[in-house]
């Protein structure tokens, strides 16, 4: 299948959302298609938080709308839900329990009884085949984050939803995330990532969107987001040698530091 015929999973749709006075998303569109890792990328407070969680149903918009897999998810938050996968803070695991019983626990919630087998077949999968029996609080920081992946997983989401998810990682833990991820889109799996590394972006992103003050400033493939700025003369003015994705995303952003 090539690109133009792939199925679009998630579309956002001149999206507003307002705290107030403030408008912290602003007539904000763009779509993922099926198997694309996409990069929401944006200065701090350029409205990336309130956009996921606009999808993920957690806040109402003020207007436009957000359809995955063809369901608006202000129609049917329940069965959105089922399609989406959230990976959670460590903060929120039951910490005593083993990572088997959470496991178990996330399937339940999903409404999956998945057997013993197939719970320790995705653990070894993330390679915690020799911490099954341990509790959560035991586990290594980078081995925390691979099970939070995989509980986000466990019903095989449409869509994964990844808030800065190298974050506070090693470099190791980093690369091991990026090939379950690059893993996840062989097999078909959609993913939106925030990030605030643009060497990250350009190297595992099939498309980006960059977003400042809640609107849309740049929509495409890293490769032709660079092709189609590199003579924008703020660009040009940011840029050492040859224009790289960040140099883009400093010129159309602005090199002030937001708070
Ligand atoms: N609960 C809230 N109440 C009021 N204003 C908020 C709230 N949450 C976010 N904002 C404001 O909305 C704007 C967008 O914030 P948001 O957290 O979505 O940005 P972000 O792109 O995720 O930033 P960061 O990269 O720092 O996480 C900011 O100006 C922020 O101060």
């Amino acid at each position: 299948m090539n690109e133009a015929e792939r199925p679009t999973v998630l579309e956002v749709q001149d999206l507003v959302v307002r705290y107030g006075q403030q408008t912290a998303v602003d007539g904000l569109s763009f779509s993922i298609s099926r198997g694309e890792i996409f990069g929401l990328l944006g200065p701090n407070g350029a409205g990336k938080t309130t956009t996921l969680s606009v999808i993920e149903g957690l806040r109402k918009p003020d207007s436009g709308r957000v359809v995955i897999d063809g369901v608006e998810t202000l129609h049917a938050p329940l069965a959105v839900k089922a399609k989406l996968g959230v990976q959670l803070q460590a903060s929120s695991f039951q910490s005593e329990l083993t990572i088997e019983q959470i496991a178990r626990l996330y399937a339940g919630l999903y409404g999956l009884s998945l057997p013993q087998r197939q719970i320790r077949e995705r653990l070894a999968d993330v390679g915690l085949q020799q911490e099954i029996t341990k509790p959560f609080k035991k586990l290594s920081g980078g081995q925390q984050q691979r099970f939070s992946l995989m509980v986000a997983t466990i019903h095989n989401p449409s869509i994964l939803l990844l808030d800065e998810p190298t974050a506070g990682l090693d470099p190791q833990s980093r690369r091991q995330l990026w090939d379950r991820i690059e893993g996840s889109r062989k097999r078909g799996g959609s993913i939106l990532l925030t990030t605030h590394s643009m060497e990250e972006a350009q190297a595992v992103c099939d498309s980006v969107a960059i977003i400042d003050h809640g609107r849309l400033q740049a929509f495409g493939a890293p490769k032709d987001l660079v092709a189609m700025h590199r003579d924008d003369p703020r660009v040009q003015a940011v840029a050492h040698g040859d224009v790289t994705l960040e140099d883009v995303f400093i010129g159309l952003t602005g090199s002030a530091i937001r708070d």
